[in-house]
């Protein structure tokens, strides 16, 4: 899944980057130094950086009384109605282009183009098309997912944040997790952000008779909404949801129940104390498996920040690199991080 979630106005709030973590590494650095910059021109650069930084963190926190905003729909680009004529005489102009019909350097260019835009449009419809694992209870999820008027009950605060069907797990990736789940045949699951639940449904389809998905969401309406839909499968029997904070969940959960799956997809900002908390109170089964998503974040815990189209997901691309390092620098786990959709690491306890 999915991606869309900046802090929480509650207790989820997350820790501002320290200030000594500036300047960041990347691009943004090395062409002062290439141009020999003294100290001082350099002290200036991280001072504006900081301050930049801050005046970004005011802005998503609204003053620092809220962290949590649910959906991000681009915080700079407002879409116009314009883009399907746009892209039509784009494809238009490009018609027959390929990397190897040309006669001039231009045409070439655009024949290279079109083939990566060919290729890059039409792989994730192909996995989806050709993915065939989505079963009955995923797929009664997914359709009332798209027909639900999200913005309409942000609108009337039915639901905590503002959501949009995008911030489900996609159907490739949900059929990932459920062809995972297979493999590893848990008896107890934990998915800490549910959101629609067709993740956890995509577990519970593939959990053995005796097995149990354990779903925690901050969000009471969304425990509703799923139960209305999984009560007529018998998936719904092996599905049970906590609601609350996912850091306050984990502090009561049962320590008798170890944990043999985790799927980590709620607060970018909290994964680590989740991982923390479930270490720290034992909640982990010797082999456990933990799927953490978007473990690559649209790329920010990668690029710097000169390449924030979306300067309000920052903290959130920190949070993430901060967690990916910590697990990597972590005596007793190890992962793989996996560049599929938004980022998909595996970790397991050495
Ligand atoms: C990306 S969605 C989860 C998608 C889901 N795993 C799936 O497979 O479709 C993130 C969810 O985390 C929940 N969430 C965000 N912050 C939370 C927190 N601090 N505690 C518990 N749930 C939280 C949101 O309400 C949202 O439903």
């Amino acid at each position: 899944m999915s991606l869309t979630f900046a802090v929480a106005p509650l207790a989820a709030a997350p820790v501002l980057p320290s200030r000594a973590s500036l300047p960041r590494q990347g691009p943004k650095a090395s062409p002062l130094a290439g141009a020999g910059a003294t100290a001082a021109g350099a002290a200036a650069v991280v001072a504006a950086a900081v301050q930049r930084r801050g005046r970004v963190a005011r802005r998503v926190r609204g003053g620092g009384e809220k962290t949590y905003v649910g959906r991000f729909d681009g915080t700079q680009k407002v879409e116009k109605g314009t883009t399907q004529v746009e892209e039509a005489l784009a494809a238009e102009g490009t018609r027959g282009r390929s990397a190897a019909k040309w006669s001039v350097l231009s045409e070439r260019i655009e024949g290279l183009a079109k083939e990566m835009y060919m290729l890059i449009g039409s792989i994730d419809p192909y996995c989806r098309d050709n993915s065939t694992a989505e079963g009955a209870a995923m797929k009664a999820i997914r359709q009332k997912m798209e027909d639900t008027d999200w913005a309409g009950l942000a609108e009337s605060k039915t639901t905590m944040f503002s959501y949009g069907a995008e911030m489900s797990t996609d159907p490739v990736e949900a059929q990932f997790v459920k062809m995972l789940t297979y493999m590893k045949r848990p008896k107890q699951v934990l998915e800490i952000g549910m959101f629609t639940g067709y993740g956890s449904m995509a577990i519970a389809e593939a959990l053995p008779a005796n097995g149990t998905v354990t779903s925690l969401d901050i969000d009471p309406y969304l425990k509703t909404w799923v139960e209305d839909v999984s009560k007529d499968f018998p998936e719904g029997k092996k599905h049970q949801i906590v609601v609350g904070p996912a850091l306050d969940s984990l502090k009561v959960l049962d320590t008798s129940i170890k944990f043999d799956l985790i799927f980590i997809d709620a607060n970018k900002a909290e994964y680590k104390d989740y991982l923390q908390t479930l270490m720290d109170r034992e909640l982990l089964a010797e082999d456990c498996m933990i799927i953490g998503d978007n473990t690559l974040y649209v790329g920010y815990p990668i690029l710097s920040e000169t390449y924030d189209t979306q300067p309000a997901r920052r903290d959130f691309g920190d949070a993430v690199r901060e967690f990916n390092a910590w697990v990597r620098d972590h005596p007793k786990l190890e992962q793989v991080i996996l560049p599929f959709r938004d980022g998909v690491s595996m970790i397991r306890l050495k």
